[in-house]
């Protein structure tokens, strides 16, 4: 035993040591269990139960597909062409769906009577834009983005500039520079037809590089056409929803470490890529004025008015570069909606050609003295921007204070889509209104089966409504009667497949918040030799007048 008691006395102490030991290491864990579960999990938790609560629909809201806790409606919404599936849901739920996007609320409005109601009546709440953490901070911070930008002081000095631009007597001082570049065009499509699709985009890019800032774009390889559709391609895909993950819902993604979000570096390359063209253009045109050399155009008035507004030059830089962006896709995918709608309707086209032969015969082409006769054409152009509006599924506008509207409780912050595709398609208001059918404007001014009384109906929603109503309509609508014009009386539009084309808005039209056709087999056969001649010469006319914005840099 007298071994034994050492090895006692000294296992004894070993045994506390040990127990102590698995205590502190239980300890530890515990500790650090913890911590974890107080600097991970717990806040996790609260995370999820705060956008589970969140995601509740508000009381009286609008009707809608019952959501899922923390993301709501998100799953519902399909990546591409959401609009057509709040057009199918209006048999379900009615004109006015109340949906959840996470923690927020978006109503879809698929009438114009709640256009009319809510953008236009309604339009000193109902102008805000939502939040958009990429377009609006990554790429267009500081509010230099007039799409973009909340509805306050910023907005208002923006838009103030642009009506000026846009005003109707300034708009109709560009009639020479669209004459000479529908002119151009014309003589594209006769030389190379197949190369029609980037014939009618560089139209309305030249357009805008004209009259903004006194530059050419001769060809749609010209650096500067390339450079706009490539910034503005990237773009538009990455403000796609879906392109980015919903940071705007979910603001804590916004702190996602800069390697595992690859959209955060797409997102400042292309601020890089914007800002420099954008500047570069601001910065020729300074270049030129100092020279003493002045093309009249929108960048010379803004910098003559620079001081006395008081603007930066990213402010003048942006607001030329936005008019660009905002004025080239949407009017050449209009025009291209309108050759698309040419191979299919023969009759119409037929119709249009009479009622341009009866006013110039084939002496010379049409000209911006002669659309305000043609009837049907101006028909055949609201009946192109109603069958395929080119933003179908609307801008989004926000609410930005409480509201009510048909017994339903609309939140502040609540995004509203006008969703301009349901609105043109409803069958209570258009006969067959999937069919190009021109006529029905020239039964009715809005294109509507009955008589409309209310004051407010716009002809088309495809610019939008309210105080954010598109600025530039009427330049569009200048460039569209111009080109449709002159292009039914000099050319035969045909498809040149034996099978007829695709024109379902599913399928035959690319994705994103802009839609155009997808590129279509088409050819523009000449009517006659004299037509091509006569077409020709006014082109070599207006040669000498487009020299004046030089030559391309
Ligand atoms: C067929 C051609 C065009 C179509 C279909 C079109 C359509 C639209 C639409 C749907 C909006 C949003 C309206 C809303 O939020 O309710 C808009 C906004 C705008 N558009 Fe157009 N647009 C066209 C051509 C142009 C042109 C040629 C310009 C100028 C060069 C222009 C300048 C603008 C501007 C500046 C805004 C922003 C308004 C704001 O947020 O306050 N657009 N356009």
């Amino acid at each position: 035993m007298a071994g034994g008691a050492p090895q006692n006395l000294w296992s004894q102490p070993s045994r506390t040591s040990n127990v102590f030991t698995t205590i502190c290491l239980k300890m530890a864990v515990l500790s650090i269990f913890n911590l974890a579960f107080a600097g991970i999990v717990l806040p996790l938790v609260l995370l999820i139960a705060k956008y589970a609560i969140a995601s509740r629909r508000p009381k009286n809201f609008p009707p809608g597909p019952p959501g899922l806790p923390v993301i709501g409606n998100l799953h519902h919404l399909p990546m591409r062409k959401g609009f057509l599936k709040q057009h199918e849901w209006t048999k379900e739920y009615g004109s006015i769906i109340g949906l959840k996007l996470g923690p927020l609320n978006a109503v879809v409005l698929n009438s114009h009577r709640h256009v009319s109601e809510l953008f236009d009546k309604r339009g000193a709440i109902y102008s805000g834009r939502p939040e958009n953490y990429v377009g609006g901070e990554l790429i267009c911070p500081n509010e230099i983005h007039i799409l973009l930008a909340q509805y306050g002081a910023g907005w208002r000095t923006l838009r103030k500039s642009i009506q000026g631009l846009l005003n109707a007597s300034a708009v109709d001082a560009l009639h020479p520079i669209q004459t000479a570049e529908a002119t151009q065009t014309m003589c594209q499509l006769l030389d190379d037809p197949a190369g029609y699709y980037d014939h009618i985009r560089r139209y309305s890019t030249a357009v805008i590089l004209a009259s903004v800032f006194g530059q050419r774009g001769e060809s749609f390889q010209s650096p500067k056409v390339q450079a706009l559709y490539h910034a503005q391609d990237r773009f538009t895909a990455i403000l796609e929803p879906g392109a980015t993950p919903p940071v705007d819902a979910f603001p804590f993604l916004k702190a996602t470490p800069e390697f595992l979000s690859p959209w955060r570096k797409e997102a400042k390359e292309i601020r890089q890529e914007q800002s420099s063209l954008y500047f570069k253009l601001l910065d020729e045109t300074r270049d030129r004025i100092q020279k003493g050399i002045s093309i009249p155009c929108f960048m010379e008035k803004l910098m003559d008015d620079q001081e006395k507004i008081g603007s930066s030059d990213e402010q003048v830089a942006y607001l030329g570069g936005t008019l660009m962006e905002a004025g080239s896709d949407t009017t050449s995918s209009t025009l291209l909606m309108f050759v698309l709608a040419m191979t299919q309707n023969p009759e119409v086209l037929r119709k249009a050609q009479a009622e341009v032969d009866r006013i110039c015969s084939s002496e010379r082409s049409p000209t911006f003295d002669d659309i305000g006769q043609l009837e049907y054409l101006s028909a055949c152009m609201n009946e192109t921007l109603r069958w395929r509006p080119i933003a179908p599924g609307g801008i989004p506008h926000m609410l930005i204070q409480d509201d009510h509207y048909e017994g339903y409780f609309l939140p502040k912050g609540t995004i509203l889509f006008a969703n301009t595709w349901a609105i043109h398609m409803d069958e209570s208001e258009y006969e067959q209104p999937d069919r190009f059918l021109p006529e029905r404007f020239l039964h009715n001014k809005f294109g509507c089966k009955t008589e409309v009384t209310d004051k407010h109906r716009r002809t088309t929603y495809g610019f939008g409504a309210g105080r954010r109503v598109c600025s530039g309509q009427r330049l569009a609508e200048n460039s569209l009667m111009l080109n449709i014009a002159k292009m039914v009386w000099l050319f035969d539009i045909k498809p040149t497949s034996a099978t007829p084309l695709d024109v379902s808005m599913s399928s035959a039209f690319s994705d994103g918040f802009i839609v155009a056709p997808k590129k279509f087999p088409v050819e523009f056969v000449p009517r006659s030799d004299k037509r091509v001649q006569v077409i020709r010469d006014e082109y070599e006319k207006s040669e000498e007048f487009l020299g004046r914005f030089g030559k391309e840099t």
